[in-house]
């Protein structure tokens, strides 16, 4: 297959940089580009691709290159993280699209200030349209060093998370990957992962690393594909608190102060569908009620310690000594049945809306039948509509479970 100019471009720059690699980039049936096998491999953990640090973009780099040599990028740099303060990303498209248009607006005269419009006849020269792509790129290729970082000591930029590194950034995702990537001492490098099947990888063969345990809904918002055969499944929804709650104010105050989040996720694990800790400990605190000794104090003058929460008579310092308060209740069996209930009437609702739409989606989709892009959304709305109805299911099973509990049917009569 042809190799494109730009390809070539690019891969000339690699190389006269010090990208080192024994690996060929090519195009991948409905992936775009991606590394392929020049000959037959072991799979020993040899370094397939090695990218030097002095190529990786982040943050620090562009902020420092904006110092030196364009000070006006730095006046757009430095509003676009102001822009970034504060915001987490939301699930919804819809959000996301508002949330850059806004962004767009705010830097969009210093774009033109810094672009001279007037040389572009009046013209915006970054547009929305670059903006939201510059973006989807983004956050399609970059890498989290996160975690890793302890194991660096040689990156000047260690404070940075988030890195763009050129030519890695051609691994595609796989759920059984070849390969993984790993901070050197003083690069990125591509490594073919042991296995103990003396196999060789043959020639030809994508070698793709993994993304992550991303679910089909993650997978679409941030890399735009989706896989059919994924095993992960996920889904969230707003904390949802009682309409007649008295205290969900206070309830969100506190669950900000102690980094809970006000998305309840589940997720599909083996057998069944799980709250994760956090949403439990959301959920917990979604259902929980003055009848049930839960007091909050409000802390006016200290901003940096707005909340007090007393079960009984008992404060609650920490999410731990929460967990233990909680799990050691009388009342556990009626929580968690309040719990159930709350999550199934929300499943019912996600699934009853997915229904409704459904038709009318896949009909409108069926014009489009042959792009790759209406594939994904097809493939995630049929993952989504199953873990509803895998939920659902769960849920219901665990409801009813608990309706029997004797504390249970001696609170709710
Ligand atoms: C880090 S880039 C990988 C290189 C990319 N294919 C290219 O042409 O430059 C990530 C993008 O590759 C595509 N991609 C990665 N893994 C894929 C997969 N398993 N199936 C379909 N597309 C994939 C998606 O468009 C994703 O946003």
């Amino acid at each position: 297959m042809a190799t494109s100019p730009k390809l070539l471009e690019f891969l000339s720059w690699a190389k006269e940089k010090g990208v080192i690699s024994d690996i060929q980039v090519q195009d991948i049936p409905d992936k775009g580009l991606g590394f392929v096998t020049k000959r037959n491999v072991s799979r020993d953990n040899s370094i397939v691709a090695y990218i030097p640090y002095s190529i990786l973009l982040n943050a620090t780099k562009i902020n420092r290159y904006a110092k030196e040599k364009a000070p006006k990028l730095e006046e757009t740099f430095n509003a676009l993280m102001a822009c970034l303060d504060g915001t987490s990303l939301k699930p919804a498209v819809d959000a996301k699209f508002n949330k850059l248009k806004k962004e767009y607006e705010s830097l969009r005269p210093i774009f033109n200030k810094w672009s001279k419009v007037e040389d572009a006849g009046g013209h915006d020269v970054v547009t929305f349209e670059h903006f939201r792509w510059a973006d989807g790129v983004f956050w399609s290729r970059v890498l989290s060093f996160g975690s890793r970082f302890q194991t660096i000591d040689s990156i000047e930029e260690d404070l940075d998370d988030f890195h763009l590194v050129p030519f890695l950034d051609f691994a595609n995702h796989s759920l059984t990957p070849y390969a993984r990537w790993e901070i050197g001492a003083e690069g990125v490098e591509l490594i073919l992962t042991k296995d103990d099947s003396l196999e060789p990888i043959t020639s030809d063969t994508e070698i793709c690393i993994s993304y992550g345990d991303k679910p089909n809904s993650e997978l679409l918002f941030v890399h735009g594909f989706t896989l059919s055969d994924n095993p992960w499944s996920a889904i969230s929804f707003p904390v949802p608190f009682y309409d007649d709650d008295e205290l969900a104010k206070a309830k969100l105050i506190f669950m900000q102060y102690h980094g809970i989040k006000h998305l309840v996720s589940l997720t599909r694990k083996k057998g069944g569908a799980e709250l994760s800790h956090d949403a439990t400990r959301a959920m917990w605190i979604c259902v929980l009620s003055e009848e049930d000794g839960v007091k909050f104090k409000m802390n006016h003058n200290d901003p940096s310690h707005p909340i007090d929460l007393f079960i009984g008579n008992q404060i609650i310092p920490t999410l731990d000594v929460f967990d233990n308060v909680i799990n050691s209740m009388e009342i556990l069996p009626v929580i968690e049945f309040r719990v159930m209930e709350s999550v199934l009437e929300n499943v019912e609702y996600l699934l009853s809306h997915l229904k409704q739409t459904n038709e009318q989606v896949l009909k409108m989709m069926e014009h489009g039948r042959n792009s790759r892009e209406l594939e994904y959304v097809r493939i995630y709305r049929e993952d989504e509509y199953k873990f509803l109805e895998f939920a659902v299911e769960d849920f219901t099973r665990k409801r009813d479970a608990l309706m029997v509990d004797d504390v249970v049917q001696r609170f709710t009569q």
